[in-house]
């Protein structure tokens, strides 16, 4: 008999098709209110669950006493409880690396769209003010030659190196946990402490998962020491930064801008003061949307649970279940 799998996220049909070589499916495009009620009691033998953003849990998994897998279309795996997972002898997985390079270049667009003002200059043209006097008013920041600073150098913050030292002929700062030889020698990245690469960053960005440690990793003091000039770029995830802390810092001029790309809540409430700044790009979680990525990202996430159901380690398994 096939094992069965629930696919909660909308996935192209090539992923589907190959899940349902060894799998039966059961597909709900995504969870909403009127459907999660069907899709917990279909959880009870189900073996796998293919998707994004769930947050699987022991109050979750207890309805689930087949399942085997649990695999994440995403990078960021905060929504997984691995304690628990593990715990009751389930694998997870996430898709680490095809991405990298779709992320880094929507990063690179919102350091140039926030140094260069793009979208508020776009909306100046699209609605008539463009007149011959231009002068100031229209002008924007360099980012080439600038200093970059990446915390978090990861599969993601190296690719970003690779684009801004070698694209744009920036100086790399990071910060990470450990050092990284391969960033140093190939995009020339001098490793500092957070404190360093706040105060000589001209960007800085935050690219950590989101863990306990780096839960508001920037706050009030971090954006009082980045200099008034400097861009903040987070493409992480929203709660990595205090955003309060970071609404203080735009509002009294403590930094320049910021281009943010994730939000403490998401979709982010139209009443937040972060969209009315006009020195704040805001895009809607969106580092990894391309045709191209989403689909590798997603036959990664099905390859992942393939390999698992059949018995095999899945290439990014996360944890390490007990009894396997
Ligand atoms: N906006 C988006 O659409 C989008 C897309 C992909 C990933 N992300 C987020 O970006 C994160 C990073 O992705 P990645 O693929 O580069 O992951 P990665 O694991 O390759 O890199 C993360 C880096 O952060 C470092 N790190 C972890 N905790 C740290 C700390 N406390 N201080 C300093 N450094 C620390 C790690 O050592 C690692 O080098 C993901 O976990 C996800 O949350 C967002
Ligand atoms: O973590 C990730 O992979 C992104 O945030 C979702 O695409």
């Amino acid at each position: 008999m096939k094992p069965k799998v629930l696919v909660y996220s909308k996935v192209d049909p090539k992923v589907l098709d190959f899940v349902k070589q060894t799998c039966e499916v059961v597909y709900f495009e995504g969870l909403e209110e009127e459907t999660f009620p069907t899709f917990l009691h279909e959880l009870k033998d189900a073996h796998g669950i293919l998707g994004a953003g769930l947050k699987v849990d022991d109050d979750l998994l207890k309805n689930a006493p087949q399942l085997k897998v649990v695999s994440n279309i995403s990078v960021g795996y905060e929504n997984l409880h691995l304690p628990a997972i593990s715990a009751r002898g389930v694998m997870a997985t996430n898709t680490p690396g095809v991405l990298n390079d779709t992320v880094a270049d929507l990063i690179m667009g919102l350091m140039l769209s926030t140094a260069r003002r793009l979208p508020e200059l776009d909306q100046f043209v699209k609605t008539g003010q463009w007149d011959s006097n231009l002068g100031e008013q229209y002008f924007g920041l360099d980012i080439h030659q600038k200093v970059l600073g990446i915390i978090g150098m990861g599969g993601i913050g190296s690719a970003v190196a690779k684009r801004a030292h070698h694209g744009f002929d920036m100086e790399i700062l990071y910060h990470n946990r450990s050092r990284k030889p391969d960033a140093e020698e190939k995009y020339a990245a001098s490793y500092c402490t957070m404190e360093e690469l706040l105060q000589n960053s001209d960007f800085v960005l935050l690219m950590t998962p989101l863990t306990p440690e780096t839960e508001k990793l920037m706050g009030e003091k971090e954006f009082s020491l980045m200099k008034k000039s400097a861009i903040f770029i987070n493409s992480s995830r929203g709660k990595t930064v205090d955003e309060e802390a970071l609404i203080q810092a735009l509002q009294t001029g403590e930094i320049y801008g910021a281009g943010l790309d994730v939000f403490v809540n998401e979709p982010v409430e139209v009443d937040n003061p972060l969209l009315s700044m006009k020195n704040v790009v805001t895009l809607p979680h969106i580092g990894s949307a391309t045709y191209e990525t989403r689909y590798k990202m997603a036959m990664s996430a099905a390859t992942n649970l393939v390999a698992g159901l059949k018995g095999e380690t899945p290439t990014n398994l996360l944890n390490k279940p007990v009894n396997i």
